[in-house]
């Protein structure tokens, strides 16, 4: 049964080699796990449709505004097609929420990559218009959420995961969630990068415990280290772009192709103003959102 309060945490050892010094924990979501007799092994669309064979249905939203994007996953040959959300917008639950209903969804966790300071995420919302949904942050980001995650841990939509990769710099608690790495898992990867890495960009470091030396640091060996081809989808856009790869930011992205020292010279030099909503934004987000948080914060257990 999905949408129980439930939560299942497994220790296991972690196989990717990035990741062996993290503890791996996988989170599983209450979904009780079934293989069904795919024919195909799992493939993940490039653009904001489903590939006709594979398990992955995803969607990449848009909010004007604050030029944000909202991700939608799910297994769809889970019988019953475990969802999740990632930096949902206040402003936009009700259009996530009615196309996760219009799909037939069920969403059970809304995440965030970090405490955002441009935007109220949608988290809280969510939370209070549909019983059952977990809200889900980094542990790092000292924020209050249903699950606190940590490096290495992966968490479960049916039978796809994502693993949780530390990408600090941007705010201390920014992380990176990458689509798992296994035979039944989509291909190429998709990282969901928040602020640390933008399209030909990334997210400034003047606030929020930013560091230009871990930003530099957490996209080179976080980010980075992934294949290549493994699709890059920010949390912002300002120009209109939607994708990226790794091997297209090695080669192009304008600061971080740079040595650190030019990198540090850059984002000193940004001379961004502060984003508008910050002073609203970051205490409703330090909450997920304008949240009864009634239960009592589930740290996933380590081992
Ligand atoms: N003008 C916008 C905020 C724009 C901004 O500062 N964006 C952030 C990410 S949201 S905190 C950023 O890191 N930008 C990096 C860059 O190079 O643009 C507003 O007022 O909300």
């Amino acid at each position: 049964m999905v949408g129980m309060n439930v939560m299942r945490v497994f220790t296991i050892t972690g196989s990717n080699p990035a990741l062996l010094n993290c503890s791996s924990r996988i989170l599983s979501s209450p979904v009780k796990s079934i293989k069904l007799g795919c024919l195909k092994t799992a493939t993940c669309s490039y653009t904001t449709s489903s590939h006709p064979f594979g398990k992955l249905l995803f969607r990449q939203l848009f909010e004007k505004e604050s030029s944000t994007y909202t991700y939608l996953l799910a297994d769809v040959t889970h019988p019953q097609k475990p969802a999740l959300l990632i930096d949902p917008v206040d402003k936009t639950v009700e259009r996530d929420l009615s196309l996760v209903k219009e799909l037939g969804l069920k969403l059970i966790y809304a995440m965030n990559t970090h405490v955002h300071a441009d935007h109220v995420t949608g988290t809280g919302t969510i939370k209070s218009k549909v019983p059952g949904v977990q809200s889900v942050i980094s542990k790092a980001s000292k924020s209050k959420a249903d699950l606190l995650i940590e490096a290495g841990d992966k968490i479960y939509f049916g039978d796809l995961f994502l693993e949780v990769r530390p990408t600090p710099g941007h705010t201390l608690g920014c992380v990176t969630y990458v689509t798992g790495d296994g035979p039944n898992q989509p291909q190429p990867r998709m990282a969901f990068t928040g602020d640390a890495l933008l399209i030909r960009g990334c997210g400034r470091t003047d606030f929020q415990g930013g560091s230009s030396q871990e930003l530099y640091k957490s996209v080179h060996s976080q980010i980075f280290s992934l294949p290549k081809d493994t699709l890059i989808y920010p949390a912002h856009d300002y120009k209109g772009f939607t994708v990226s790869t790794v091997g297209e930011e090695m080669l192009y992205n304008p600061r971080l192709t740079k040595d650190q020292d030019t990198f540090k010279h850059i984002m000193e030099n940004l001379n961004l103003p502060y984003p508008k909503m910050i002073d609203v934004a970051v205490p409703a987000n330090m909450v997920c959102g304008l949240q009864d948080l009634s239960s009592k914060p589930v740290e996933a257990a380590s081992n």
